[in-house]
């Protein structure tokens, strides 16, 4: 069974930044127990979005609740976010930033993170500096996934990821994620390989909702695959 209600509720969020409004009066609700896809171009507000969902960006304007209620840091203890940007200490072992996760996280889980780790065909000895690009991303998404949180919100968690492997690592995502208790928030350029994973679609453009939806009606509606609506609504 699934569960019921919105994960996160937007209304009228506006995000002003000096000399650019991010968001331009937003609403978006993200239903519970799905997983939603944020997509737009370079700079449409996903990023900021996602941000302020767990409070690492403060909105000028608007309102944000997650479960119903303001974030706080009883609430931040949910929600599990993986930056755009790569936040690994470099000098670490991947072993060691596993340490330190589980640390600093009760809800993270060590032994589900070495099994999400030898998914990704990735060693807890290797030491971050020595990684690439995509096996960063692929730590990043360790990291992640191993929280049993009822919110995982993830921005670009394909950056990087050589495109042979998307589809792979898509799939071992699906398959840590627990429908009944969780909800996915992800932005992503890659919605060819994403599209099939998405329940619900919100499509920004300049800090605003050009058009969201539950995935199948979309596709039904416009008789297109999502991938072919992104090439419509951005023209
Ligand atoms: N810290 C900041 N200071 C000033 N402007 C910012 C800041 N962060 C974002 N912006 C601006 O806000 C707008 C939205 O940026 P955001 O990062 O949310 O977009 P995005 O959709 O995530 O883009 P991308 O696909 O490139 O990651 C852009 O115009 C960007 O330049």
């Amino acid at each position: 069974m699934l569960i019921d209600g919105n994960a996160v509720e937007i209304k009228n969020l506006v995000k002003k930044y000096p000399g650019v409004e991010a968001l331009q009066g937003v609403d978006i609700n993200f239903p519970a127990g799905r997983i939603t896809g944020l997509i737009g171009p370079n700079g449409s507000g996903k990023s900021t979005i996602l941000k302020s969902i767990v409070g690492l960006v403060k909105p000028s304007r608007g309102e944000l609740l997650v479960f119903g209620q303001k974030l706080d840091r009883r609430l931040k203890e949910k929600v599990a976010f993986l930056p755009e940007i790569n936040h690994l200490y470099k000098n670490m072992k991947i072993v060691q930033i596993i340490d330190f996760f589980q640390s600093q996280f009760s809800t993270f889980e060590r032994k589900r993170a070495l099994e999400i780790l030898d998914f990704m065909n990735l060693k807890p000895e290797m030491r971050i500096k020595s990684l690439s690009k995509g096996m960063a991303g692929r730590v990043k998404l360790v990291l992640t996934m191993a929280r049993n949180v009822p919110l995982i919100v993830m921005d670009e968690p394909l950056a990087g990821i050589d495109p042979q492997s998307r589809a792979r690592i898509l799939e071992g995502l699906i398959n840590e994620y627990d429908a009944e208790k969780q909800t996915i928030i992800l932005s992503t350029h890659e919605v060819l390989e994403a599209e099939r994973f998405f329940d619900y679609v919100v499509f920004l453009e300049y800090g605003t909702v050009k058009l969201q939806g539950n995935a199948d009606d979309l596709r039904s509606e416009h008789g297109m695959s999502i991938q072919d609506l992104v090439k419509e609504v951005f023209i």
